[in-house]
């Protein structure tokens, strides 16, 4: 196809690609000023009515879905000759394929990919869709004022769960394809995603795309070190039988989480060395105001060298955050507590904003609130104990707050410590409240948080 001056009101720039039945070109929006991507179905293929249902199903679940974890569909058309058209945003920095060619990835960085493209796969369950062709090059990466965003895409296969189950035509990558997906018939399910998942995992971790089904190779042999969870999860995705596998996305995503957590995998490396690479990258923004994520600097660098700032409440208030949890963000959320004031919110900046609230979820983050006026005794905030193990409390001073701080090294039924604070400050009629949620015990990070948060003057 010759390339087109403009698709409706957007401006071709350039050939992105082209897939089985669909080009994708880069367009620019003259009226948002923003870059996107225009997918067009394939000449040679818009006048098969099935594939042209297809075309304009992947557009309608990805608008419907319209979710974080995948890209997201803004604008549809139609061409002059009857072919349609979507509009996505433009994934400027390639894809997990891209990242997969240079080799295996650092243990963190696969988990991370991993659990996010887990988080995308998760939302389709979600809305009864199996993607059927998960693969590293359907998963679009996208730079955000916070860092990168890890987008599933390329719903071309994708397939309602209720009408997945009688004839459905084989498709599928292989490599990727769960050996149900080998011939048409196959009676499909999640499950078949969840296979997908798992020749993903193990590609980013051994560098090396699974061979056809059964896989016996476990990426232990091929990558000493990976963990003994990691292996079992993986292999058990890649199960041929279904029925050993996760049940769906979220089951296996769960794992992953919980992996990337776990103590054991925190003993083969320091914590700060385990999360390097995504003190580089921070991702996915949640929220459309105007929070701004600085890089490491200043205050923060000369006390711990690990934080980052995340500034909140217009610009005032200036919060560190250890760089490895600065993942994603979610301010205007509630504080515990009425404390007087019912509207009371704050900023969450956690590994994992949907763990955040489920108890046994390993999560680490850090919730901030501003309330105003002083003199507000932890009592008050909190609705009831964060916790349930032995508690220390302790003051806390120094030259910009003045407070309580309470910590529990444990808590029993869920991973991790939590430690909150309630602290006035110094130099303004203003409370800051805070709670910190981390998946092992390092007592003095809220001292270090406190330390290099400040209010602006
Ligand atoms: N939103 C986007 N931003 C940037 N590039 C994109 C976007 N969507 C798709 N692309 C790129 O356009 C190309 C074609 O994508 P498309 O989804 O049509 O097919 P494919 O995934 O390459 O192949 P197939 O559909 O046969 O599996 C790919 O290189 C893909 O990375």
């Amino acid at each position: 196809m010759a390339q087109p001056d403009t698709f409706g009101r957007y401006r071709v720039i350039r050939h992105l690609g082209s897939g089985s039945f669909a080009t994708v070109w880069l367009a620019h929006d003259d009226r948002l000023d923003t870059p996107v991507a225009v997918k067009v179905l394939a000449e040679n293929w818009a006048h098969q009515l099935d594939v042209h249902h297809r075309f304009m199903e992947e557009a309608r679940i990805l608008r419907q879905a319209d979710s974080a974890w995948l890209i997201r569909v803004h604008d549809i058309g139609t061409l002059a000759d009857e072919r349609p058209y979507f509009v996505m945003p433009y994934a400027d920095q390639g894809s997990v394929a891209d990242l997969a060619a240079k080799g295996p990835l650092p243990l963190d960085e696969a988990l991370r990919l991993l659990t996010e493209i887990g988080q995308g796969v998760t939302v389709l369950h979600g809305h009864g869709t199996i993607h059927r062709d998960i693969k590293p090059s359907n998963v679009l990466l996208q730079s955000s004022p916070v860092g990168q965003r890890v987008l599933v895409a390329d719903l071309g296969f994708a397939k309602a769960i209720d009408g997945a189950s009688g004839f459905t035509a084989a498709a599928g990558t292989p490599g990727y394809m769960s050996p149900e997906q080998r011939g048409p018939g196959g009676d499909l399910d999640v499950r078949a995603d969840v296979y997908s998942l798992g020749a993903v995992a193990y590609e980013l971790i051994t560098g090396r795309r699974p061979p056809q089904p059964p896989v016996r190779v476990p990426p232990r042999r091929l990558r000493p070190g990976v963990p003994r969870a990691l292996d079992d999860l993986i292999m058990s995705a890649l199960a041929e039988d279904r029925t050993a596998r996760p049940s769906d996305a979220k089951a296996f995503t769960d794992r992953i989480r919980a992996i990337r957590m776990a103590p054991d995998l925190r003993s083969e490396l320091p914590w700060w060395v385990r999360h390097r690479s995504l003190w580089r990258r921070a991702a996915a923004a949640f929220c459309s105001l105007v929070v701004l994520m600085a890089a490491t600097t200043g205050a923060a660098a000369s006390t711990t060298g690990v934080l980052t700032e995340v500034r909140y409440a217009g610009d005032e208030l200036h919060l560190a955050v250890p760089q490895a949890w600065a993942r994603q963000f979610h301010n205007g959320r509630a504080v515990p507590s009425a404390v007087e004031s019912d509207t009371a919110s704050g900023v969450l900046v956690a590994t994992d904003l949907e763990a955040w609230d489920e108890p046994r979820a390993a999560v680490a983050g850090v919730f901030a609130a501003l309330l105003p006026g002083r003199g507000y005794d932890l009592d008050s905030v909190l609705s009831g104990a964060p916790c349930r193990g032995p508690v220390e409390r302790r003051a806390f001073e120094d030259p910009e707050w003045s407070g309580q701080i309470r910590q529990w090294p444990s808590c029993p039924g869920r991973p991790g410590a939590v430690a909150v604070a309630s602290l006035a400050s110094k130099h303004r009629e203003a409370t800051l409240y805070l709670e910190v949620r981390q998946p092992g015990s390092q007592p003095d990070v809220i001292d270090r948080i406190v330390s290099a948060t400040r209010l602006a003057r």
